[in-house]
């Protein structure tokens, strides 16, 4: 089953992509590619929504086994993910691409607050949104952060750019074997405990009948590919 029109999508990239070919952090270069290829989307005349992880910088629950308690280490996590949206906001801007940084946590002096109808403003207005900080809630993680973003702005899709180009019947980085499907139901991702995609995210994007499309943010140019309905990648949704 093909995608719907897309008039408006959520981009979700994976934090641990910035780090480009590091160990951590952000490499700009690499940041400036992703910027290119988001550019490009909107130059589609797509409405872009943007939500960036965090796990180049901050995982929580890591923090979590080190002996942090596992709210700090998520507020840590999710503070991260401004450092990343802003990152992203500077590189989009340097290719003359107006984005605005909305935060589920407010910081004022740093970017806007999350306020769903000046969201749409912006939109309205060609500009790009990066929605920062997840939820705001500990005991989440940007997958559903996006899955909820998508839902209030109305998404027609939401693309999840990862290190892996699909969903498998298992992990591929640990089972060599694995499959790829071309498309999968919601129902099975979450009864078969497929780990692509935190399950809170998985539900909410079935409750609101938002198609899923987890794709290779490693491979360039992939983001262009997709959105054309080419390449390699798995549509999550209501049926196989
Ligand atoms: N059945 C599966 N199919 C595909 N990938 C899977 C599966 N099970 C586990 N994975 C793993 O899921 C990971 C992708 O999700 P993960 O939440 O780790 O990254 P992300 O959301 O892209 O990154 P970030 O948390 O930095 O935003 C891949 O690294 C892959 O190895
Ligand atoms: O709503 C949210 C979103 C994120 N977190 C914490 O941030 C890190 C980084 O996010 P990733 O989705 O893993 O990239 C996550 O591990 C959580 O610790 C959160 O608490 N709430």
């Amino acid at each position: 089953m093909a995608l719907p029109e897309i008039k408006r999508v959520l981009l979700k990239l994976s934090g641990e992509v910035l780090m480009g070919e590091q160990e951590y952090g952000i490499d700009p270069a690499y940041v400036a590619r992703l910027a290119e290829e988001v550019k490009a989307a909107q130059e589609t005349g797509l409405e872009v929504c943007l939500v960036i992880g965090g796990g180049n910088i901050f995982r929580g629950v890591a923090g979590a086994a080190r002996g942090l308690d596992r709210t700090t280490g998520d507020y840590m996590g999710m503070l991260a993910t401004v450092m990343n949206a802003l990152a992203m906001q500077n590189a989009l801007e340097q290719q003359g691409v107006p984005t605005r940084v909305q935060s589920a946590i407010p910081m004022s002096s740093v970017c806007e607050p999350y306020i769903r109808r000046r969201a749409e403003r912006h939109l309205e207005k060609g500009r790009i949104v990066i929605f920062a900080a997840g939820t705001g809630n500990p005991f989440f993680t940007t997958d559903t952060g996006a899955a909820l973003r998508a839902a209030e702005m109305n998404c027609d899709a939401l693309l999840k750019g990862t290190s892996v180009d699909g969903v498998y019947d298992s992990d591929p980085k640990h089972n060599p074997e694995a499959k790829r499907f071309e498309t999968i139901a919601y129902d099975q991702v979450l009864s078969a405990n497929l780990k692509v995609m935190d399950a809170t995210a998985v539900a909410l994007c079935r409750e609101n009948d938002i198609p899923i499309v987890v794709f290779s943010i490693r491979e360039k140019g992939n983001v262009a590919t997709v959105l054309a309905g080419e390449g390699t990648q798995t549509i999550v949704q209501k049926e196989a």
